[in-house]
């Protein structure tokens, strides 16, 4: 009897000959663009051109294909361009399997290398001395709000934001030892205080200690009896640790903003898709003008600029005196925009460009 599939799957192969061809065809384009980026100095990592390719493909999708099958796959396609163009070095918060590192993969692909860097500061320092083109950090939390380090961080740098990515955070409880018998949790800060109900629940007499991530805390729980650590599953199987429980955070939509990173500002996108962040010091108008704070924000609102984060950080340089972090919608060489940054810095002692950005992808 004739296999039925056999007819279907010839066509099948005769698409696969096809997409191998356009495939081969379309990055031999992007190379011919990347010797022209290298003979004029142009960047090889063009997020504005990725979320015209993403939009642009998303428009034309008829299904069956569901679009976010479609953007993985044109992700994957254009990490195979770019590492044609330069092969590039993305540095994140390490070790293997953090959060960061599932993050910079969602934003990058599998055709680029990629760099564990201990730190965020050692992130910023890296790129700084070029010993890697893009570095990938965590912002913000959704149930924990802002990682200090990572704000804290853009004060002293010149690096831009270029691009951010979200990624929904599922930890896992890891540990060789069954739970009755665990003692000590180990794991990055935020994400022991996004299980903080569940620990209460199941673990209420552990002791809970800090690590630098996620990850270098599954080496300690690994090694240490007694020890779990919270993180990713994908964080236990590479170190071959048992997972105990999964899906303890809080909050089931925990999820996490990524910053990407780079020596060199990204173009604007358009069509009020774009996000610039800031960062201001009122200074001494603060101490004496009760509506200073409001006063920040006027130029934004008088021009029709959406506010979509305000977050204050101490200067450390005087006790309560703070540096306010701002998300607006727009891009920094929007005509508005830049109107409205020229009206602050007129009271304003400090008023920092950190980047402008797609908003999403
Ligand atoms: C090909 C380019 O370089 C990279 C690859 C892209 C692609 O494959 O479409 C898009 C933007 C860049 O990140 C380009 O800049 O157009």
């Amino acid at each position: 009897m004739s296999d039925p599939l056999q007819p279907i799957r010839e066509q099948i192969d005769a698409h696969d000959r096809h997409l191998v061809e356009l495939l081969n065809s379309r990055l031999a384009l992007a190379a011919e663009i990347g010797k022209l980026k290298r003979s004029t100095g142009g960047q090889i990592y063009v997020p504005e051109r990725e979320d015209a390719v993403f939009r642009k493909v998303t428009a034309l999708n008829q299904g069956p294909i569901k679009n976010e099958a479609l953007q993985a796959i044109y992700r994957e396609i254009m990490s195979a361009a770019i590492a044609l163009e330069k092969p590039l070095l993305i540095a994140y918060l390490g070790p293997e399997a953090t959060y960061t590192h599932a993050a910079a993969i969602k934003k990058f692909g599998a055709s680029v290398d990629y760099s564990a860097i201990a730190t965020i500061s050692d992130i910023f320092t890296a790129i700084e001395k070029g010993e890697a083109d893009y570095g990938i950090i965590p912002i913000e939390n959704s149930t924990e709000g802002s990682v200090r380090e990572a704000l804290d961080g853009f004060v002293d740098s010149d690096l831009k934001v270029v691009a951010q990515v979200y990624l929904e955070i599922n930890h896992a409880l890891i540990s060789s030892t069954p739970l009755a018998q665990i003692d000590k949790v180990y794991s990055k800060d935020q994400a022991l205080a996004q299980c903080r109900a569940w620990l209460q629940r199941h673990l209420p007499h552990a002791q809970l200690i800090d690590t630098a991530s996620t990850a270098k805390a599954v080496q300690i729980a690994k090694d240490t009896p007694g020890a779990a650590a919270i993180a990713a599953e994908l964080a236990a199987q590479v170190q071959g640790v048992p997972v105990v429980a999964k899906n303890i955070q809080d909050q089931n939509d925990n999820t996490t903003r990524f910053f990407v990173v780079g020596k060199r500002p990204s173009g604007p996108v358009g069509g009020g898709r774009d996000i610039t962040s800031l960062v201001v010091s009122l200074g001494d108008e603060a101490a004496a003008n009760s509506g200073s704070l409001l006063k920040m924000l006027m130029p934004f609102g008088q021009r029709g600029i959406n506010l979509s984060k305000v977050e204050s950080r101490p200067s450390k340089k005087r006790p309560w005196d703070y540096l306010f972090f701002i998300d607006v919608t727009g891009h920094y060489e929007d005509p508005a925009m830049k109107e409205a940054i020229a009206e602050l810095r007129k009271f304003c002692p400090l008023v920092k460009w950190l980047g402008s950005y797609p908003s999403v992808q």
